[in-house]
């Protein structure tokens, strides 16, 4: 394919400055790109990026309001300088501790480990993280923590106030995730009862002034007797001028018809034609991008010039950790790597090696819509804010390149500013468990950054009542709610592990949860679909893709975890050691609350009946006098087809579970196992008699 590239005109992007009772900072800066080039200690470095101008500005905003807004470029140093300016600042003194929050688990590791590095440190002593099972945090000496947004939701469950935090930096507060926007709101409430915690609410890309409005309690705050500390309490904006490198955006001439095969030929375009650098590629998911790896190195095998000039690696989060650690391994001398990666790429990160960035404009994406209770994961296209997130991979140690799969118009005209918040576009079971774990009894008059639907919160408590975890006055049930909000995972996977647990099959579920955590076992290879067909066949279970799982797993285990056996059977390798990884983890969360591991020994029913207690409200049956293959959900009537990855496509059976629906032509089940209809009503009575499920003919 023959590519049209345009340099775009895009400029850098400032926070506006129109008053509106906010406090506006700005201080003129000139930073100067090219002077940071040939800094050689780590101080000259740090004192050479653009947030180093701001230093004092900075203090004195977090000194003397609740909360600040800082906007600044990507790259401009927020993220791993402003925790160690409050950190100089005596913010960590007294035992307290500076937090950073990042909507993302590789972005937390990779930052907290720079900044050890900064401060010349040891990660996990001054400088620690945490993440979801894993926590590198060392209590009484760690000054800096960065965690996910998701963990310090989880640390209010045992400390509402966050009282060990001085200041509390929300990064990335852009992509505002489900976790982010519970936490901001959760913040909000925290401030009225500890007026000495800062918040700082950081991005290169947020819509400043609405934030600063959700913060601005200024009228509605009252200073109490004793209060030593009473910062101002309408929110500071401060705009940090100034980039690290130059990037260079070009555009297609005309869009590009397969995102895919478009990624494809702009890599090996930049490998024909530009100098050495490495090159960073966002697609959408382990499909996409498996695809394009395998494109890739098939491509550059064929180029006889560049034989072997090429070291292509994907990136998701269903790889395991050890493969994920490759993309910041040194590039060998002479090659290019080619890092092709979801969004979990997209903010945060600093690779060092990258100077070119290829967008494709698209990433998968959670749309729930409460009327058919169905949640997508859809591939739609991205907003300008991420846009701007993916170019700024580049230009962070020297200046780079980022091509845009669309056209600048695209960009200009029809790219929305901003995406839609994950709470407008999400089913909310999980949020609504965490917020009553957290006590917050009126979930509907909750102040919400951007409030949910309430028919989407009426589904959640509808579900959560069904599964035993909510009580009829909404609140958690005793035990099995609270141990459910313990469990740091899906409310309807923790409940399957539970009722595998009363069933007599721990170890099972365990596996099988393992293996819905990462996106797919299987291995997508183009052009060999028979070889993949019956690869499967020698695992497939009648009963289903869950009981199929076990027998690749029990499989892989037997050939004594071999890439061999994976290669051979169409197994993706990597996500075998990753369900490894998780399958431990899930194995200490299971001690913690006592669950003794048993294995059903091959009784696949009861494994049937455990999946069927987590998710009996994804239950479909075939529809018996149409189309075939038609299915329809029992809880809201909606159309769907099992997908051809899924062992029962083509078979058919009359009553099935699914785990999830993803969305192209049709709305396709993945992940989906054959059930007896009577174990709906035996797992979960109101929700099908309300269905009327007791009265339909089986
Ligand atoms: N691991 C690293 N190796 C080399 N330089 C790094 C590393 N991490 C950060 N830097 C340098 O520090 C700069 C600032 O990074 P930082 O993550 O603090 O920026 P940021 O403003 O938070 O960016 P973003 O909005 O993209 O998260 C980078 O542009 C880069 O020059």
């Amino acid at each position: 394919m023959t590519q049209f590239w345009k340099p775009g005109s895009e400029k850098p992007r400032l926070v506006d400055d129109e008053e509106g009772g906010i406090l506006f900072f700005s201080t003129p800066t000139s930073s100067s790109s090219s002077s940071r080039f040939g800094y050689s200690s780590i101080d000259k470095q740090r004192q050479g990026l653009p947030v180093y101008k701001y230093r004092n500005g900075i203090l004195y905003l977090v000194e003397n309001h609740a909360t600040t807004i800082i906007v600044g470029e990507t790259g401009s140093g927020k993220t791993t300088q402003i925790p160690q300016y409050l950190n100089e600042a005596g913010w960590a003194e007294g035992g307290r501790v500076i937090a950073c929050t990042q909507p993302r688990r590789l972005a937390v590791q990779a930052v907290a480990s720079r900044v050890a590095e900064e401060m010349g440190v040891k990660l996990g002593e001054e400088v620690g993280y945490i993440i979801r099972f894993e926590d590198l945090t060392k209590p009484g000496v760690t000054k800096i923590k960065f965690l996910t947004d998701g963990v310090l939701l989880r640390e209010m469950m045992d400390d509402p106030l966050l009282t060990n935090y001085s200041v509390i930096m929300v990064d990335e507060a852009h992509e505002r995730s489900l976790a982010t926007d519970i936490l901001l709101g959760l913040l909000k409430k925290i401030q009225r009862r500890r007026p000495d915690l800062r918040l700082i609410i950081s991005s290169a890309t947020i819509e400043a002034r609405t934030m600063s409005s959700f913060f601005d309690t200024s009228g509605r705050m009252h200073k109490k007797a004793g209060d030593e500390i009473e910062p101002k309490k309408e929110p500071a904006i401060l705009s940090v001028e100034g980039r690290g490198f130059n990037v260079q955006i070009h555009y297609l001439e005309e869009p590009a018809s397969d995102y895919l095969q478009a990624a494809v030929s702009t890599v090996l375009l930049i490998h024909d034609q530009e100098p050495i650098g490495d090159i960073l590629v966002f697609l959408t998911g382990q499909d996409d991008i498996d695809s394009a790896v395998q494109l890739l190195t098939e491509e550059a095998q064929n180029l006889k010039k560049n034989s072997s000039g090429l070291v292509v690696l994907p990136l998701y989060s269903g790889l395991s950790r050890g493969d994920q650690d490759l993309i910041f391994a040194p590039t060998p001398r002479g090659k290019r790597k080619v890092i092709v990666s979801t969004n979990i790429a997209e903010t945060s990160l600093t690779l060092e090696g990258i100077v070119y960035v290829v967008d494709s404009g698209f990433s998968k994406q959670r749309f729930y819509n409460p009327i058919s209770d169905i949640e997508n994961l859809v591939v739609a296209p991205i907003s300008k804010a991420s846009a701007r997130q993916r170019a700024g991979r580049a230009g962070r140690v020297r200046s780079g390149k980022c091509y845009r799969l669309y056209t600048e118009e695209y960009f200009v005209k029809e790219m929305p500013a901003e995406g839609i918040p994950e709470m407008q576009r999400s089913n909310l079971v999980s949020c609504v468990i965490q917020l009553k774990a957290l006590g917050i009894d009126n979930i509907l008059g909750f102040d919400w950054p951007a409030s949910p639907p309430p028919e989407a919160m009426v589904r959640a408590l509808e579900v959560l009542y069904s599964l035993g975890i909510l009580d009829e006055d909404a609140k958690l049930t005793s035990p099995i709610g609270f141990q459910v909000a313990e469990i740091p995972l899906d409310p309807m996977i923790s409940k399957m592990i539970m009722s595998g647990s009363l069933l007599g099959c721990s170890e099972e579920v365990i596996t099988v949860a393992a293996i819905l955590s990462v996106q797919s076992i299987w291995v997508a290879v183009r052009g060999v679909q028979k070889e993949m067909d019956e690869a499967k066949l020698r695992f497939a279970a009648a009963e289903g893709d869950h009981v199929t799982f076990l027998n690749v797993y029990k499989g892989f285990l037997q050939s004594g975890k071999s890439s061999q056996w994976c290669y051979k059977n169409f197994i993706n390798y990597h996500a075998m050691k990753k369900v490894l990884e998780i399958r431990e983890q899930l194995k200490r969360i299971a001690h913690r609350l006592g669950i003794a591991l048993k294995s059903c020994e091959g009784d696949t029913q009861v494994l049937r009946k455990a999946v069927t207690a987590g998710f009996f409200a994804n239950a479909c049956r075939l529809e018996a006098f149409s189309q075939a293959g038609m299915y329809k959900t029992i809880r809201s009537s909606q159309e769907v087809y099992i997908h051809p990855s899924s062992v029962l496509f083509r078979v058919n059976p009359k009553w099935v579970i699914f785990h999830s629906i993803v969305s192209t032509d049709r709305q396709y089940m993945r992940n989906v196992i054959a059930i007896d209809p009577s174990w709906l009503t035996e797992a979960a009575p109101q929700f099908y008699q309300q269905q009327g499920l007791n009265k339909v003919a089986y």
